[in-house]
């Protein structure tokens, strides 16, 4: 099979109008800064970049050093290339301004520069997660609310996963696409066309230890898969949950599967676990991009509209057919 780079495919995508010369650059930009945190990544403790790096980000957790050094390489890639008017990160509590005498562009970047935290220091996989909207503000430099899109205006999104190999999974609208680092080319090679996730799976993913936590529909759901074939569902399920969302979803678009961070009573108080802008937005779009469905429980995750920059939000996306069953026990409750 002829080797198509992530630059190749990204020119088609510009030939074929599905992308501006901006964006396209904007992607590679973020695809460099991905290397490079892939690259210390994987040295782990021969780098020096495992556990705590003493500070606390804008959500109240500890940073690692790793979230602050993943940061550093994401903020300093974007501010030079030229494509952005701004960017907002889950570490940094404001709206991060590209410097008065740097080039600016029309786009707006949105990234969790390193998800799966909890799992840096034990060698798990972890990753980083994007998503570009369109600067629609007037003047130089956008505040807040410039950021304040609802994820159905998305023009692309992605995510990083530093697994075994290093993979940048991404949409620009047209299908979701998933590239392998080839780190003797440095390059990443295309190896995943339209990636999709099937309709019906037997596989969830969430985490049990908060199930006293969990509301109602939630609970139904969860106790009619455990009871397996001799319960309502007929069928048994497995489970899985490595705790880093990226690898979690991306097992999803492999062979399918429901991922769950629903409301619960821990975390109600902050409107969820996950962040809207940066983790549920981007996640979501991917996964209706490949076939599959993403809600809050109440409503579409693209169609929240968001209030707050750093916003959590319940996240209920995987395959169709058993989002829409969480979606129907939500409405039924
Ligand atoms: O520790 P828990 O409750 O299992 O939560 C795991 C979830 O938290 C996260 O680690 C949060 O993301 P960050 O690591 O970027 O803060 C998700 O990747 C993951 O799905
Ligand atoms: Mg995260
Ligand atoms: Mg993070």
């Amino acid at each position: 099979m002829r080797r198509v780079t992530l630059t190749q495919f990204l020119i088609e995508q510009q030939r074929a109008g599905r992308t501006s010369a901006d964006l396209r650059l904007l992607i590679e930009v973020v695809a460099r800064a991905v290397k490079a945190i892939s690259v210390n990544v994987s040295k782990g403790a021969l780098a020096g970049v495992l556990g705590e790096a003493g500070t606390d980000n804008v959500q109240g957790e500890a940073q690692k050093k790793l979230d602050v050094i993943a940061n550093e390489i994401l903020l300093q890639a974007n501010e030079w290339g030229g494509h952005l008017a701004a960017m907002a990160s889950e570490e940094v509590e404001e709206v991060h301004q590209i410097p008065f005498d740097y080039p600016k562009g029309g786009y707006l970047l949105l990234f969790d520069p390193l998800d799966g935290s909890s799992n840096i220091d034990v060698n798990i996989s972890v990753g980083t997660i994007f998503s570009v909207l369109r600067n629609t503000a007037a003047g130089t430099e956008p505040d807040e609310s410039a950021f304040l899109q609802p994820g159905t205006e998305q023009v692309a999104a992605g995510y990083a996963l530093y697994g075994p190999s290093t993979m940048l999974v991404l949409t620009v609208g047209n299908g979701v696409h998933g590239f392998t680092l080839d780190r003797e080319m440095g390059s990443f090679v295309y190896t995943n066309p339209f990636m999709t996730v099937p309709v019906d799976t037997s596989e969830y993913a969430i985490n049990a230890s908060n199930q006293r936590f969990w509301e109602a529909p939630v609970q139904r759901y969860v106790a009619e898969l455990q009871q397996g074939e001799g319960g309502p569902r007929g069928r048994d399920f497995n489970t899985r949950w490595v705790a880093s969302m990226v690898a979690d979803v991306h097992r999803i678009l492999t062979r399918g599967g429901i991922f769950m961070y629903p409301m619960d009573e821990k975390c109600r108080a902050k409107g969820g676990k996950l962040r809207l802008m940066y983790e549920a937005n981007p996640m979501a779009m991917i996964i209706e991009q490949a076939g599959g469905a993403a809600t809050t429980g109440h409503q579409r995750i693209l169609d929240v509209v968001p209030q707050k920059l750093h916003q959590r939000v319940p996240v209920i996306l995987g395959s169709l057919n058993e989002v829409e069953r969480v979606a129907a026990y939500h409405r039924e409750a």
